[in-house]
């Protein structure tokens, strides 16, 4: 028998799964907030899909407990059926009915909830997905990213506890990806249902998640708020290259001579500023951005000749190994907010880099989300 570990089961999304199959264990015990979306990210086969069929309530082989939002959906001895689990579920083909129109599509998920339940009224999941023009066509008629986009909304029509999407995005080319990353953000921000979603896609990873799970090899690596899981310093050798700051900022200047764009981060913005290229910025706007730890070099001294725009001062806080021998974790707080580099051993004893110390962290390139 394998042992599941089933101990203090305190939370409210307590999931612990167990499975073997012919050359695959999973063994999974995942903490998921209530709120917001988690990611499960990690290469092909390493088991994310089997974790979210067996949430799902779709994958009877699988041992283990489900329990979310304090009900119990599984254990040794229960095991609510799919159809009562009130999940809604979202695939990477789109799966709409091919005879109905969008209009019926929807009326379908609709239906599927008794009016003095619904959580999601018709025309806010409309709005949310930018589908109220389709609705008299076909699937056949529609885009990848708009058949996508009515599979979401028809999901949410059921007003689920909790949405499943399972790489919704990877049968998209870049711009159509590059279209519906938006609507699901938006999608966490105004409707209070959690969400697991399933990704191999960084991209998506750090435009959606709230909370990041790593699994690899059918376990899971590392679990934990978005910002903190990224910055690990132990994250083993297969995810170190995703190592990264991510930054909730504001725009506060938009500068048409440069065209570049000024936000500002840190407590009331007044944690630094970062120079961008423009992208439609509006002045006040929230933007997330993701500075990979390898994208950050660091000056002992203000080096005014550089061409590299964004330099901020800040004080190093830690000096950490990775698991490469040759590199070496420079973490810094600027005005109070934790950034980190990634540089060569060589460079941090050739500079004599230490604790406490301040310093010039040069940016490189900041990616936009
Ligand atoms: N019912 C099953 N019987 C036998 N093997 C299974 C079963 N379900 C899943 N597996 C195996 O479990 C492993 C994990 O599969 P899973 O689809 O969960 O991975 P994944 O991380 O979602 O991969 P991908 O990103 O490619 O979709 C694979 O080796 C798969 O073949």
């Amino acid at each position: 028998m394998i042992d599941l570990g089933v101990r203090g089961l305190s939370g409210e999304n307590k999931i612990q799964l167990a499975a073997k199959f012919d050359d695959f264990t999973l063994a999974v015990n995942l903490d998921l907030p209530v709120r917001g979306v988690s990611v499960l990210f990690g290469p092909s086969g390493c088991g994310k899909t089997t974790v979210l069929r067996a949430i799902a309530g779709l994958a009877p082989q699988v041992r283990g407990v489900v329990n979310i939002a304090g009900e119990l959906w599984q254990d040794e001895v229960t095991f609510v059926p799919s159809h009562l689990r009130g999940v809604g579920m979202v695939f990477q083909q789109p799966s709409l009915f091919a005879h109905l129109s969008v209009a019926q599509n929807l009326q379908f998920g609709l239906q599927r909830t008794p009016e003095s339940q619904r959580r999601v009224r018709y025309e806010q999941a409309l709005d949310l997905l930018g589908i109220a023009a389709l609705l008299p066509r076909k699937p056949a008629q529609l885009s990848g990213g708009e058949q996508q986009r009515v599979a979401i909304a028809r999901a949410l029509l059921a007003s689920p506890t909790l949405l499943l999407l399972d790489e919704p995005l990877a049968a998209l080319d870049a711009p159509r990806k590059a279209e519906l990353l938006p609507y699901l953000a938006q999608l966490n921000r105004e409707l209070n249902i959690p969400m697991v979603y399933v990704t191999h896609a960084m991209d998506e990873v750090s435009q959606l998640a709230d909370y990041l799970v790593l699994m690899s090899a059918g376990r899971v690596i590392a679990q934990g708020d978005l910002a903190s899981t990224l910055a690990r310093p132990d994250l083993p050798v297969q995810f170190a290259e995703e190592r990264s700051t991510i930054l909730d900022t504001r725009v506060v200047e938009l500068n048409a001579d440069f065209h570049l764009t000024r936000l500002a981060f840190g407590c009331d913005g007044s944690g630094g500023e970062l120079w961008v290229p423009n992208k439609q910025h509006q002045l006040g706007q929230a933007q997330r951005l993701r500075i990979m730890a390898r994208d950050i070099s660091i000056a002992t001294t203000d080096e005014a000749h550089s061409s590299i725009v964004n330099r901020l001062p800040a004080q190093i806080t830690a000096l950490l190994p990775t698991t490469h021998p040759a590199h070496v974790l420079v973490q810094m707080s600027v005005h109070g907010v934790t950034l980190m580099a990634q540089i060569t051993a060589l460079s941090q004893a050739r500079l004599q880099l230490a604790v406490g110390q301040t310093v010039w962290a040069q940016v490189k390139a900041v990616a936009l989300l």
